[in-house]
């Protein structure tokens, strides 16, 4: 029960303290391209993780990235990120954020979020305050005398819990939840920061059939409000949240389309599927 859980912050809709307000998002997706790569490559000393990539995901897309072991899909997402530069080319979040050239809490902030394939929940800490801790610094309340909870935190916090369908766990400390509830809650902790475009690193990685569904249902709901980026070897998962799905390869984009046009490309099944 959010509600009475929330009540025990003190709310605050008076927002003349200045700390009330989102950091507008400055991305400018008018040119309906949420993320652009041209012709990206990453060198590891001699060897080339990303060859010559190029990929366009429009606003609101929900992209799937597949690909066998070691096809650079991981490096994808950390020159994404900020954590890997790009050699060559240019990587641009809108027309606005020239990636390549910012840090990694710079791109957290411009409104990049990534969730890795581990849970990194804080496990004493209940599920309303891991919440809390993920949102942007100046929102924070749990250091704070008056435990104050400004209107748009509130709200934020109330749609999250809706969105990872914790909201009767809120007082629950984290490490007692299940691996599924505490993916979920750190897709939360994302959803804190009010993101644009969500990374997902293999989401359903250990997951029980149960939470497999209720997660590509998540994708889904998700999709209403963000772009997405997901990277996941299990097939029965992309095929329940998939529109276009990129395939990798040795760094490169080996096929592109519906996981039915990719499932039936000669090179797909040679290299990744098997027939
Ligand atoms: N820091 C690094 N130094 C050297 N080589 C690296 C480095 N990071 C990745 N690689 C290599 O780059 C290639 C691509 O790795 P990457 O992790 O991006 O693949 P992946 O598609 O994510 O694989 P998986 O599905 O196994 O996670 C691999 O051959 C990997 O060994």
């Amino acid at each position: 029960m959010t509600a009475q859980a929330l009540d025990e912050y003190d709310y605050d809709d008076d927002h003349s303290d200045g700390l009330s307000h989102p950091k507008p998002r400055g991305a400018d997706f008018s040119h309906g391209i949420a993320l652009y790569l041209e012709e990206v490559s990453v060198w590891f000393d001699s060897f080339r993780a990303l060859n010559n990539l190029s990929l366009y995901i429009e606003e609101g897309e929900l992209r799937c990235i597949i690909g066998p072991n070691g096809a650079g899909k991981t490096t994808l997402m950390d020159v994404i990120t900020g954590k890997t530069r790009p050699t060559e080319g240019s990587v641009f979040f809108g027309q606005t954020y020239n990636l390549a050239t910012m840090s990694t809490e710079q791109i957290a902030e411009s409104g990049i979020g990534r969730k890795f394939q581990k849970p990194t929940v804080f496990e004493n800490f209940s599920v309303l305050d891991n919440l809390l801790l993920a949102a942007p610094k100046d929102k924070r309340v749990m250091g704070s005398l008056r435990r104050r909870l400004d209107a748009d935190t509130r709200n934020t916090l109330e749609a999250t819990l809706e969105q990872i369908r914790l909201t009767d766990k809120t007082r629950l400390p984290a490490g007692l939840l299940s691996h599924g509830q505490k993916q979920w809650l750190e897709i939360g902790m994302l959803l804190m920061q009010s993101p644009k475009l969500i990374l997902l690193d293999e989401p359903v990685a250990g997951m029980t059939d149960a939470e497999t569904e209720h997660t590509a249902e998540l994708c889904l709901r998700l999709k209403q409000n963000h772009t997405l980026i997901v990277v996941e070897h299990d097939m029965s998962f992309i095929d329940a949240i998939s529109e276009k799905v990129t395939v990798l390869a040795q760094g490169a984009i080996l096929a592109e389309g519906t996981l039915a046009e990719v499932q039936e490309n000669e090179a797909v099944i040679e290299s990744y599927l098997g027939r």
